[in-house]
Formats: C-alpha cells, sequence, structure tokens
C-alpha cells in the first residue's frame, strides 16, 4: 500500500503539486493523468526521492519513503521512463540485472531472474540475452526498461509515460502486455500519462490532476458515470463515453450460452452455430447482415472470454455479424456475443447516472 499524504511541491514560491493526498492498495494500478504541467510527473518523481518533498509524507507500506535508507529505496522501488533509460554499452540481460548487481545478488540468481523476465515479457533469452539496446525495437527496449525495474520484486512500480515514444500499434501491444504482467504479478503500480484510453485500458483507481491539485481519485467506471465537475467531463470527452466503456467491459461478462439450434420465434435474430466434433464453431447460419445464409466461421471474427467488448463490436462491424462465436483456448464453443449483449452497456451506464 503507497500513501501520499498532503504531497506538496513548490518552485519560486509556486505550487506546482498542492496538498495532493490518496491511497493506492497493494496490487492496485493507479494512473496519475491530467493535462500538460498538472505535476504528475513531479508527483512520481517524489514518491522514488528524485524529486525532494516540499510539505506532506509518502508511506509505503508503513514506512516513511524519505526516511528510507538507499538500497532499500532501490530494492523496493521500481522505475521504469519513456526513453527507458537502458545503458548503451550493456546488453540485455546486464541491463535487466542492474538493480539485482547493486544489491549483490549470487550469479545463478541473477541468471534465473533474467530468464524469468525475459520471458515474462516474450523476449526469447536465446535471441536477446547479448544484443545491445542500439540492436532492439522501441517496443523491446520498453519491455527491457519495464523488467529491468521489476527485476528485484519491487513493492511498487513507478512507470512515467513509458509507452509514449512508440507508435500507436505497438503501443496497444505494450499495454496488453503491462495489464498481463500486473495481474501474473499483483504489482502495484503507479503510472503516468497524459491518455485516457491508456489510463481507461490499464487503471484500476485513477487520480486526476489540474494545477498540481487532484481533482478526482477513483475508479475509472465512477470517473465516467460521475465525473467531479465540468472539469472532469471535459477531460474524459464525453462524446466518446460509449466507446470508453466498451474497453472498460469484458466479452465474459455480457456472453450467453451458444445458439445451438434455430428459434422461429426470433425472426430477424435468429442464428445458430455448426459444430465439429471438437466443439469447435465451423460454420454461422444466419445473423450476417449482407447474407442470411450459412457462413464459415473465420478465426478473425471468433472472440474470447477476455477480449474487449470494444475489439468484440470493432470485429463484427468489420465482418459485418450480429454475433461472435466466444471460443476458449481449443477452440471450443463456450458462448457468443451478440449486438445487443454489446449493447446492453448502455443500459447499465443508464442505471449508474441515476
Ligand atoms: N525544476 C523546476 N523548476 C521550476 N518549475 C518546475 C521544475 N520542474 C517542473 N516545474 C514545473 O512544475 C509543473 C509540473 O511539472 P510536471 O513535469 O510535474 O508536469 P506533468 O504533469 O508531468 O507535465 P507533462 O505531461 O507535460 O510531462 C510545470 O508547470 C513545470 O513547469
Amino acid at each position: 500500500m503507497i500513501e501520499l499524504q498532503g504531497l506538496t511541491k513548490t518552485y519560486a514560491g509556486k505550487h506546482v503539486v498542492d496538498d495532493v493526498s490518496l491511497t493506492l492498495e497493494t496490487g492496485e494500478f493507479g494512473v496519475l493523468i491530467g493535462p500538460s504541467g498538472c505535476g504528475k510527473s513531479t508527483t512520481l518523481k517524489m514518491i522514488n526521492r528524485l524529486i525532494p518533498l516540499s510539505g506532506g509524507r509518502i508511506i509505503l507500506n508503513g514506512d516513511d519513503v524519505n526516511t528510507l535508507p538507499t538500497e532499500q529505496l532501490r530494492r523496493r522501488i521500481g522505475y521504469a521512463i519513456q526513453s527507458t533509460g537502458l545503458f548503451p554499452h550493456w546488453s540485455v540481460a546486464q541491463n535487466i540485472a542492474t538493480v539485482p548487481q547493486l544489491l549483490k545478488w549470487p550469479k545463478s540468481r541473477i541468471d534465473d531472474r533474467v530468464d524469468e523476465l525475459m520471458a515474462m515479457f516474450h523476449l526469447d533469452p536465446s535471441e536477446f540475452r547479448h544484443k545491445y539496446p542500439h540492436q532492439l525495437s522501441g517496443g523491446q527496449a520498453q519491455r527491457v526498461g519495464v523488467a529491468r525495474a521489476l527485476a528485484a520484486d519491487p513493492e511498487v512500480l513507478l512507470m512515467d509515460e513509458p509507452f509514449g515514444a512508440v507508435d500507436p500499434i505497438t503501443r496497444e501491444v505494450l499495454q496488453a502486455e503491462m495489464k498481463r504482467v500486473h495481474q501474473q504479478t499483483g504489482k502495484t503500480i503507479v503510472f503516468v500519462t497524459h491518455d485516457m484510453d491508456e489510463a481507461l485500458q490499464l487503471a484500476t483507481r485513477i487520480a486526476l490532476l489540474n494545477g498540481g491539485r487532484l481533482v478526482q481519485y477513483d475508479r475509472p467506471i465512477e470517473m465516467m458515470v460521475t465525473p467531479a465537475d465540468d472539469f472532469v467531463r471535459e477531460f474524459i470527452g464525453q462524446a466518446d463515453l460509449g466507446l470508453k466503456l466498451l474497453s472498460r467491459r469484458w466479452v465474459h461478462q455480457y456472453q450467453r450460452p451458444p445458439s445451438l439450434a434455430h428459434h422461429a420465434t426470433l425472426p430477424g435474430l435468429d442464428h445458430c452455430w455448426q459444430l465439429d466434433d471438437a466443439g469447435r464453431p465451423v460454420a454461422l447460419e444466419g445473423a450476417r447482415l449482407d447474407d442470411g445464409g450459412v457462413t464459415p466461421v473465420k478465426s478473425e471474427w471468433t472472440a474470447t472470454p477476455d477480449m474487449s467488448l470494444k475489439e468484440a463490436l470493432s470485429r463484427m462491424v468489420w465482418y459485418r455479424v450480429m454475433v461472435l462465436p466466444v471460443i476458449d483456448e481449443a477452440g471450443k464453443l463456450i458462448g457468443e456475443i451478440g449486438m445487443q449483449g454489446v449493447m446492453g452497456i448502455q443500459a447499465e451506464q443508464r442505471v449508474h447516472a441515476s
């Protein structure tokens, strides 16, 4: 658990971080967000003492960060930044091992940890162990930067716009990976971004700052549905609220049992799946926008339970189908998600808002 208590930073008499208090429970993914210059990076850098505080306290699992010896600070708080900060003349393995080396871990323990982290970030050790930072793509370098920050298994991981400099597609891949790593490790993370979509994708808690002050600290859904004021509403961007909600909802929350027989009582919506012997969907009868006949199922328009509704909707629109099969890891049909399932979210949103 990390607690910011009345955190304040003053430069030349001006408060750039102004009395910020919040608590992030263990295992939460907290995102600091707000317009440029609102004090996000300053807040983050005060947590690991890169910037000294002007006032307030930061408590990490009961300990005042300001009083921690440097070695504990390095071990307990990991830090990853946008430019990666990798040492150019060190190999990937040496970079990942930076903090364990400083902490004088035995070599075998360091090697095991490097391999474990490379596997976690899908970097094949035989290919990447001995590469140097200039031989990596932007996305690979970011993965190494985050792996390095996690090397000593810190209690909290700080990330300052880590994906700000990569192209949008790589960024999405890295966000999905970060989400998986968070779930896998249960780490407490404090992440700075100015991108609301990124925040909604990753956060379990969002802290919205403006002019150094904390305007709202809430779960993403609450912030979208009950913004504290007009500034929050505008920052989130009401125009895209529906789509943003879709990116925070998962297929497994809205899937229904698959239709395995025709229902004459459902004209227009009637459809059924044809399965192979292994229970995998091979064809859809009905429920296509341009043709009510039999359509072979393609992997491009299947859904998995952990897919966002936004992606499911995108697949429906792109492949012109009203319903997607939901499959398990073996490709077996376990449910279906239809347009109506996606629309169900709107009703939920209205209930929340009223
Ligand atoms: N060393 C400094 N001396 C004076 N003012 C500073 C210093 N460092 C930062 N500031 C000011 O503090 C404010 C907050 O800066 P900070 O970098 O925390 O903002 P930010 O929200 O992270 O912005 P961005 O999204 O643009 O990175 C800004 O107005 C900045 O100009």
